[in-house]
């Protein structure tokens, strides 16, 4: 079985009641039921993780590395600072896509940078739970055109 990696950072496990004029009212369980509706028509599934603490981040980046297909991360708060996110992902070998439900560019000054995003296949900001659905769409994609190069 193929398997996405979900990946959300700090304060998402709160999604629906967090700040919802800015994150909106979905739950981070509705938000992996739509990943796993958009990749169910391939066969993949999606093994969904989130943690408030990067360790832990890193950990599941680490264990997941060779088992996923891509990945899915919104890092919080961790986009600011998370260096060691940052070096696990720098790690892990497949096509990954850097997910903010808000438009970060559009909020404080210290939002707009992500120290994760240069490493990234892309980044969807300011969609809303739509952005994680239009990163696995093209983790679709991305995939495919990696397995077809594979096959050549
Ligand atoms: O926790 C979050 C959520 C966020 O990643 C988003 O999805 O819009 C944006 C970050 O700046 C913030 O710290």
């Amino acid at each position: 079985m193929t398997t996405l990696l979900l990946l959300n950072g700090p304060n998402l496990g709160i999604l629906g009641q967090r700040e919802p004029e800015i994150y909106g009212h979905d739950t981070l369980d509705d938000i992996a039921g739509y990943v796993a509706d958009e990749v169910a028509g391939a066969g993949w599934k999606v093994v969904s993780v989130q943690d408030e603490s990067e360790g832990e981040l890193v950990r599941a980046v680490h264990a997941h590395r060779f088992s996923t297909i891509g990945a899915i991360v919104n890092p919080g708060a961790l986009m600011i600072a998370g260096w060691s996110l940052r070096d696990a992902l720098a790690a892990y070998p497949r096509p990954w896509i850097e997910v903010h439900l808000s438009n970060v560019w559009a909020r404080e000054q210290f939002r707009h940078e992500s120290v994760i995003a240069p490493l990234a296949s892309g980044v969807v900001v300011g969609l809303g739970a739509l952005g994680y659905r239009l990163a696995a769409r093209a983790l679709l994609q991305l995939c495919d055109t990696d397995a077809a190069r594979e096959t050549r």
